[in-house]
């Protein structure tokens, strides 16, 4: 029998022996805050009018290290204990106190796509050189188009390594005119965000507008335009593709943070896959995050799903249908989507997810090399994968540094005894102990 201790060391130290499961689930899964709305507050609270405070916020690497950011460029953050939720043994409220933004500091990206898109705008509006760097991962990750619709607005900026990429510097001068540029947003919904969180700051404010042939993670986008019109900044997103931010103050806040709907993604298609029932509290009415679009896709491969008031629960019986699905808008939920399929009655088709080969590694390569290994078929494609269900076997899940391999590896895990995931620690990146809540939802 695995002791407490034993199971502690696996996950820190070597590779975690994924639980399989043993009969049907019957599960409520209390998800933590969403990663990309936490992180978009943050940036809104520091540049806003005054003292805000975030309640539920995800506490996790991306956001520590975002919260750790604006700290450096002399936003005071600070915790406070004696929330109710605190009480209650949740995560204290985060207190948000904007100052003038200042270098010279250095931003530790690590590997957050938000953390490296979003603050090189916010770091135009500060004085002083701000250098950025990040983990040897974020090095390959696409930057340039946010360096060039910085420079074309008149924004310093020096690159230290690879051309377009992680490291450089922007050496801001306390203001940016603003105007209007034209982006490439192709491999990432996040240079627009990027350019928008920070544009109400601007003198005249900012027009945005996408040139690239396809733009992924629309909604993103969309959440971001929600969260600065929700801080009273005028925003005209009425023509395709084109982004205009008037210049204004950004409203300091009060908000709730909603639950990561794409973390909530494993523990829901955990009940596909093992059969059985898994809740999930606090799931919005309404919502820009991508995660909403997962019932109907459960739906499709074999799930019955029911929202009742704010609960949402997913049934299934074991056997998972294959899909062809176009995945464009909501690219984060394809590992989960892959795994599943990969345990599926009949191929799945993933399209419209290219972008995926920039994410926290080449996704598209890591999905197929790793499922391989398993046992199983997939293809790339120009676009995404073919996946073609074959029977699974026992190997250690390599996880590239990439949190959503590695909460994949665990569903696969669900079916193959044995099954290894490597640095399953890599979850912290959005879901602090992903292992603990996982065997909570099949302790039975
Ligand atoms: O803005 C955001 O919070 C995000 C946008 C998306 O990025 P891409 O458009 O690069 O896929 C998504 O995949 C990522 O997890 C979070
Ligand atoms: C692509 C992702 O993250 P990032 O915000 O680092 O781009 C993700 O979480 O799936």
């Amino acid at each position: 029998m695995t002791t407490p201790a034993t199971t502690a060391t696996r996950e820190a130290d070597a590779d975690w022996l994924a639980p399989t499961a043993t009969g049907p689930l019957d599960a409520t899964v209390e998800v933590p805050g969403s990663k990309s709305l936490t992180n978009r507050y943050l940036v809104l609270a520091a540049l806003a009018s005054g003292p805000g405070r975030l309640r539920g916020a995800l506490r996790s690497r991306d956001t520590e290290l975002m919260a750790a950011a604006l700290a450096t460029l002399g936003t005071r953050l600070t915790d406070d204990a004696r929330t109710d939720a605190t009480a209650a043994g949740a995560d204290p409220d985060w207190l948000i106190t904007p100052a003038p933004l200042r270098g010279p500091a250095t931003i530790d990206c690590g590997l957050a796509g938000t953390v490296m898109r979003f603050l090189p705008a916010v770091a135009a509006l500060a004085d002083g050189p701000i250098r950025f760097d990040g983990d040897e991962g974020a090095r390959v990750r696409p930057m340039g188009p946010v360096l060039t619709a910085l420079r074309a607005l008149g924004v310093s900026i020096t690159e230290s390594g690879a051309v377009g990429h992680l490291p450089f510097t922007v050496t801001g001068r306390g203001s940016v005119r603003g105007g209007a540029v034209d982006v490439d947003a192709s491999a990432s919904s996040q240079f627009v965000s990027g350019l928008l969180l920070a544009a109400a700051r601007f003198e005249q404010g900012l027009t945005v507008r996408h040139i690239g042939a396809t733009l992924p993670s629309l909604p993103h986008i969309d959440m971001t335009v929600q969260l600065l019109r929700d801080a009273g900044v005028t925003v005209d997103d009425s023509r395709p593709a084109i982004w205009r931010v008037a210049p204004g103050p950004i409203a300091a806040r009060d908000v709730r943070v909603e639950p990561d709907l794409s973390n909530a993604g494993p523990f829901l298609a955990a009940a596909l896959i093992a059969g059985g029932t898994v809740r999930v509290p606090g799931w919005p009415a309404t919502t820009t995050q991508p995660g909403a679009l997962l019932p109907q896709i459960l739906e499709r491969m074999g799930a019955t799903t029911r929202l009742d008031g704010d609960v949402l629960t997913v049934t299934g019986t074991g056997v998972v249908h294959g899909l062809d699905l176009d995945l464009h808008a909501a690219g984060e939920l394809a590992p989960t989507l892959a795994a599943l399929a990969a345990l599926g009655d009949s191929p799945t088709r993933l399209r419209g997810i290219a972008h995926l080969r920039g994410h926290e590694t080449d996704r598209l390569a890591a999905l197929a090399i790793e499922i391989t290994r398993l046992g199983g078929q997939v293809e790339q494609t120009a676009d995404g994968l073919v996946i073609t269900p074959r029977p699974l076997h026992a190997a250690t899940m390599r996880t590239y540094h990439d949190h959503r391999m590695a909460t994949a590896g665990a569903l696969l895990g669900l079916r193959i005894p044995g099954l290894l995931v490597e640095n399953v620690a890599t979850t912290a990146k959005t879901l602090p102990d992903f292992p603990g809540l996982w065997r909570r939802m099949l302790a039975r």
